[in-house]
């Protein structure tokens, strides 16, 4: 069983290629979980940081051209390596962009893990749902469904994030209950998710492990949900502040699986 504590000891460094909106949140959530966030911008850099690092995050919620070849660079230089790469197929099903580039990384790099929203996966599942931009939106589509449709295709984990995450390797689902309703107002919470999962999946790349990332942000949310003046942004400062200090047995205290 991966554990936080694994995360403090080892210190994984986790490379990013971040969104134009969140890349500070992302930095902080890596870093006050114990493990080291690293971003980058010149794709000649990508094998010096690959060599370094023991994870990959491509976060595509601003993605350009430039931001594709680095992403093929580091995910293939990660590949060989043999670390984890974790994608965040951002909003998706906005655009034909979105997805033409989606498309070209997803030719050339293996991925460990799909971090998304339902409405998010749902697409990647062709599956009907009302995505809305970078929020989920609304459907009936089944959840577990769509995780596990998810995993299969790109023989990978998947966490589907929302008011109960559901975490699938394509043949195993496992749901965590636990969150908090203000992380849906604050933006970039499903980016600190995927850098949580990054460092997660480093320490041991498995089912558990993303299982572990999903219960650290969004137990840290419950926590913070209740010692905070119910006011989103003092919410989300607290999330920082409690990631910051959250316990293995805090985990096992509040973790709600199904
Ligand atoms: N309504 C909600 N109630 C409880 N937790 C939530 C809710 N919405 C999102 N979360 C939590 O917020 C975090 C970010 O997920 P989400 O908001 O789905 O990602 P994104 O920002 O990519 O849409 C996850 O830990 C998820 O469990
Ligand atoms: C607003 C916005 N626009 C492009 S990426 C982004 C941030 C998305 O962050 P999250 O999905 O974590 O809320
Ligand atoms: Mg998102």
């Amino acid at each position: 069983m991966t554990t936080i504590k694994q995360i403090r000891e080892n210190s994984p460094i986790i490379l990013n290629i971040s969104n134009m909106v969140t890349p500070q949140h992302v930095a902080d959530a890596i870093n006050f979980i114990g493990a080291s966030p690293i971003m980058f911008d010149d794709i000649k850099e990508a094998s010096d940081l690959v060599n370094i690092s023991n994870a990959l995050v491509i976060n595509m919620g601003s993605s350009n051209d430039a931001d594709v070849e680095k992403s093929i660079a580091a995910g293939k230089y990660a590949n060989q390596k043999g670390i984890p790469v974790v994608i965040d197929p951002v909003a998706i099903g906005a655009s034909k962009l979105r997805q033409n580039n989606f498309a070209k990384v997803a030719k050339e790099v293996k991925f460990d893990g799909v971090r998304g929203n339902a409405g998010e996966l749902a697409f990647l599942a062709d599956i009907e749902w009302n995505a809305q931009g970078i929020d989920a939106g609304n459907g009936d589509g089944d959840l577990h469904q769509i995780a596990e449709t998810v995993a299969k295709k790109f023989d990978c984990i998947t966490l589907l994030s929302g008011v109960t995450d559901v975490i699938s390797d394509g043949s195993k689902n496992v749901e965590v209950k636990n969150g908090h309703h203000y992380f849906a107002v604050n933006v970039g919470c499903g980016d600190m998710l995927d850098g949580i999962l990054g460092a997660c999946l480093a320490v041991d790349n498995s089912l558990d492990s993303a299982v572990l990332a999903s219960s650290i942000l969004s137990i840290a949310g419950e926590i913070a949900g209740g010692i905070t003046d119910n006011l989103p942004y003092s919410f989300i400062s607290t999330v920082f502040n409690t990631l910051y200090q959250l316990t293995d047995e805090e985990i096992t205290e509040f973790q709600k699986l199904g």
